[in-house]
Parts: structure tokens; sequence; C-alpha cells
């Protein structure tokens, strides 16, 4: 079986490598040629734990292939399977334009039957147009059928996911197309749920729809917790040991970003708003990941009153850890809000600070090192928990910092720790440390 994918994204490479590694003949195809020279040669255009070691690997054994010739990719495949990017439109609605492309390109290249499978992210009817348009520009007399196949990787684990899914969802309506792909996914040995293509569309934007409803969610019990004297640590532990709940997406923080939540929770939205439904929920946890971004700069603007001049560190720029993705990290707004107080900003993180110095150029200064970013700063904002920076103790702020300010948006270290060392930390949801009076401190603001 011939298996072709269309985008090298996160989604598109993990899945061709991981077709591949259980025995599949892939050929992955992306517009962009530096792209794909960087991985004829042998590199992984991203950052994903165990993702360049399987490239290489399966490249050396003939399985995976690397072109940008559409036919190439296409007129061969059994499968291919559309994987390029649905980012998000001004009003919210996901860009179909480049999946649109991609079933031109495959009308225009196919020369026998094949199945079309969509893993991008797409609307509810998207598949349906992908039909039309395919029919409407086919050179050939080819039957192409199409299927949704949403895919649930985590960025930083997307391999573990892709062996070890919790589910596989297949939209479809050809019982051949059912089967064939039920047989491709056979070796991965993962639950597959069978819906209707419109059903697995919808699937998709449901799970990341109430995964931000989670943490949003927790998110706004943090900032009561905070008020009231709770720590929202133990109340995320204790409502999440009810099995009903479960403990995963409930950690508060400052907001969920990446490349997924933010576009997703807003295209759906919008899909409502399309068929003139009203989502009041999703509209909400959206407005509260918005306000929660911003809240370790309240919180420094609170205690300092004006930042203009300060020495600032900020610790992490991906939007989590174990990825160099920055989009819609929580990293960037902050240091926008930072530079327009006129802050002095030493950035750090393990791999993603290229994609930031792409953004700021020579208007911040990038560190190597951690421990370069904290000298002689006057505030530390920890923004991605990167296991690294969890480590980095109390006595290592308080060595080389001004004054040991520590403002955690992460919730990395312990309070009582910060009280035994004695340093000013503020976390999400929790008991406020403060040390030694700065004389702007505005504690009562605070409360
Ligand atoms: N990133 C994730 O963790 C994740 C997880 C699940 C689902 N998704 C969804 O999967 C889709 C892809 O996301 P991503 O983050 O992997 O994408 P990405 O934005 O990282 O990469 C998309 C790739 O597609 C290529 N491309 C654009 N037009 C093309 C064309 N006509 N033909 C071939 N290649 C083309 C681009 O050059 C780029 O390399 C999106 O819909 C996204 O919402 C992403
Ligand atoms: O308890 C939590 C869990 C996550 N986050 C934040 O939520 C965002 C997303 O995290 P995560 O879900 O781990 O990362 P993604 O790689 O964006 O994966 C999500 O988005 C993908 C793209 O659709 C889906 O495939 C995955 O199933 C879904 O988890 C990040 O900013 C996290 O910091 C929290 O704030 N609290």
């Amino acid at each position: 079986m011939n298996i072709s994918i269309a985008g090298t994204g996160y989604v598109g490479l993990v899945t061709g490598v991981c077709l591949a590694e259980v025995g599949y003949k892939v050929t992955c195809f992306d517009i962009d040629e530096n792209k794909v020279q960087l991985m004829k040669d042998g590199f992984s255009p991203i950052y994903e734990p165990g993702l360049s070691e399987l490239m290489k690997k399966n490249s050396k054994q003939n399985r995976l292939f690397f072109t940008h010739e559409p036919q190439e990719a296409y007129k061969d495949a059994d499968i291919i399977f559309i994987a390029v990017g649905t980012p998000e439109q001004k009003d919210g609605s996901a860009n179909l334009q480049y999946v649109e492309s991609v079933a031109k390109a495959i009308a225009e290249n196919v020369v026998k039957d094949t199945i079309v499978v969509t893993k991008s992210t797409v609307p509810v009817g998207t598949n349906d147009k992908l039909k039309d348009i395919i029919e409407k520009h086919k050179k050939h007399d080819v039957k192409i059928r199409v299927a949704s196949n949403p895919e649930f990787l985590r960025e930083g684990t997307a391999i573990y996911d892709t062996f070890n899914g919790d589910r596989i969802v297949i939209g479809a309506e050809d019982p051949y197309v059912i089967e064939t792909l039920e047989k491709l996914y056979a070796p991965l040995n993962i639950p597959i749920i069978s819906t209707n293509i419109r059903s697995a569309e919808m699937i998709k934007y449901a799970a990341n729809a109430f995964l931000a409803t989670k943490i949003s969610f927790i998110n706004e019990i943090a900032n009561i917790c905070e008020k009231v004297g709770a720590d929202v640590g133990d109340v995320a532990n204790g409502i999440g040991s009810d099995q009903r709940i479960g403990h995963q997406f409930l950690r508060a923080g400052i907001g969920y970003g990446g490349s997924c939540f933010p576009k997703d929770t807003k295209a759906l939205a919008q899909l409502a708003n399309h068929i003139n439904y009203d989502f009041h929920l999703l509209k909400s946890v959206i407005e509260v990941n918005n306000d929660q971004r911003v809240l370790l700069y309240e919180k420094a603007k609170k205690l300092y009153g004006s930042l203009k001049g300060k020495k600032v560190a900020v610790l992490g720029l991906a939007f989590k850890p174990n990825t160099d993705d920055i989009r819609e990290a929580a990293s960037l707004l902050l240091i926008d809000a930072l530079k327009q107080e006129e802050a002095q900003i030493a950035v750090y993180d393990p791999i993603a600070t290229r994609h930031i110095q792409h953004i700021y150029g020579d208007t911040l200064n990038y560190m190597e090192v951690p421990e370069d970013a904290l000298a002689q700063a006057d505030i530390a904002f920890i923004v991605t928990e990167w296991e690294e920076i969890k480590e980095i103790p109390f006595s290592t702020y308080k060595q080389l910092m001004k004054e040991p300010v520590i403002l955690d948006g992460r919730n990395c270290h312990d309070i009582e720790e910060a009280k035994k060392e004695e340093v000013t930390y503020l976390s999400i949801g929790r008991e406020p440390v403060y040390y030694k009076a700065i004389e702007s401190y505005n504690v009562e603001n605070d409360s």
C-alpha cells in the first residue's frame, strides 16, 4: 500500500514517520522546498523527541521518502493524508485555503483510485467540500473516496501519542474506506471509533474545546482560591480524584496556548455562529483564557507600579515544555507588555529562543543559560515549566537577582519552601509569599 502525506508539519511528518515505522511505504510531500531538502538530508524541520531517529531509520530502510513534486507524491498513492495547516482567520474561523489547494493538486495528479483522508482539523462539512473540489478538477476517470481522520497527538509527545493513542477516529460512509483504514491502523492496536464524516470532524473540535474548558475552569477556580486563601493545587487534586472528573488538564496557570486550543476554540465558536447558535460557554472559555494570559504581567504591575527600566528575566518561551513551538505562547504577550513598559528583558529557553529572536531581533537579550538571565534581575517570570527551569532552586534566584521576586505562571515551586527560603514568590491560585517590603509593594491591592 502506497501512502502519501500532504504537509510535513507536526501531524504530517509524525504520521508519515510512524506509518513507515510499522512497515508502510510513505512519501511525504511539502510545498516548502527548503524543508523537503532538509528532510532529504536526514534532518527534522521540527523539534519533537524521538522524531529524527525514526526519520533517519526509516529513510535508510527505504520506506520513507520526501518530495516537493505533487505528481511524485500523488500519482501512485492508494491513500493520501491531508495534514496541512488550517490557521485562524481574522474572524476566528478556520482558513481552508491550504486544504483546498491540496484537494486541487490531488485532483490534477492522481491516476488511480485513491482514498483521501483529512487529518487537518477542519470545520464540519469540509470533507464534503474537498470531495466536490476533487471531483470538479480531476483529470482522469478514477474513483476518489474521502474520509475524516482527526489527529489527537500532542506536541512534545507526538510519537508516543501516535503509538499509544486512546482512540483512532475514522469518519467515513463507504464500507471500503472504513475497512481499508481499519486495516491500515491495525498494527497500532488502538481502539477505532467509526462515525460518519461530520461527526468525526466535530469530535476533533469538541475534544479540544472540552480540554480548553477544563483549563479555563480550573484557572477561574485558581483566581478565586487566591482571594479566599485556598490552594488550587489541593483543589485540583481533590476534584480530580473523582474519576468522573479526572486529574488531567486541571493544572492552573497562565492559560492555554499553542497551535491548536486557541485557534480551534475560536473556530468552533465561529462554526456555531454561522448556524446562529450562540455558544455561550465556549465564548467564556476563550475570554477567561485571554484574561489569564496577562495575569503574571498584572501581578508585576501591582507590585511595582511601573516596570520602566526594571531588569526582568523571562524563563521559558515555548508554549509548553518539550517543544520549540511558540505559536500563541504566553511568553509573546508577556514580552509585548514588558516592552511596552520599557523594561529591560533577558529571555531564556532551552530550544525555542531562535524563534523568538526571529520576531524580536535585538530588542531582547537572549541568554544561553537561565542563570545569565537572572543575573542582577529585579523580577523573574517563569512562563514555561521546562524540567530544567523547575529545578532551579530558590537559592539560585537569591544569589543572582537584585532581590528575589519570582512570578511563577506554572506553579513550579513549593509555597512552604518559598517561605523558608525568604523569597517573594507569587504563583497562580495559591498563597502569595512576600519577603521584605520593596518600597512600592502594594500588597493591599493584591487582595
Ligand atoms: N500541531 C499539532 O500538534 C496538531 C495536532 C492535531 C491536529 N493538528 C492539526 O493538523 C493540521 C496541521 O497542523 P501542523 O501543526 O502539523 O501544521 P504546520 O503548520 O506545522 O505545517 C503545515 C505544513 O503544510 C505545508 N503545506 C502548506 N500547503 C501545502 C500544500 N498545498 N501541499 C503540501 N504541503 C503544504 C506547509 O509548508 C507546512 O510545512 C492543522 O489543521 C492542525 O490544527 C495539529
Ligand atoms: O492542565 C493543563 C494542561 C495544559 N495546559 C496548557 O494547554 C496548552 C495545550 O497543551 P497540550 O494539550 O499539552 O498541547 P498541544 O500539543 O497543543 O495538544 C492539544 O492540541 C492538539 C492539537 O489539536 C491535540 O491534538 C491534542 O490532543 C491537545 O492536547 C498549553 O499551553 C499548556 O500549557 C494548561 O494550562 N493546563
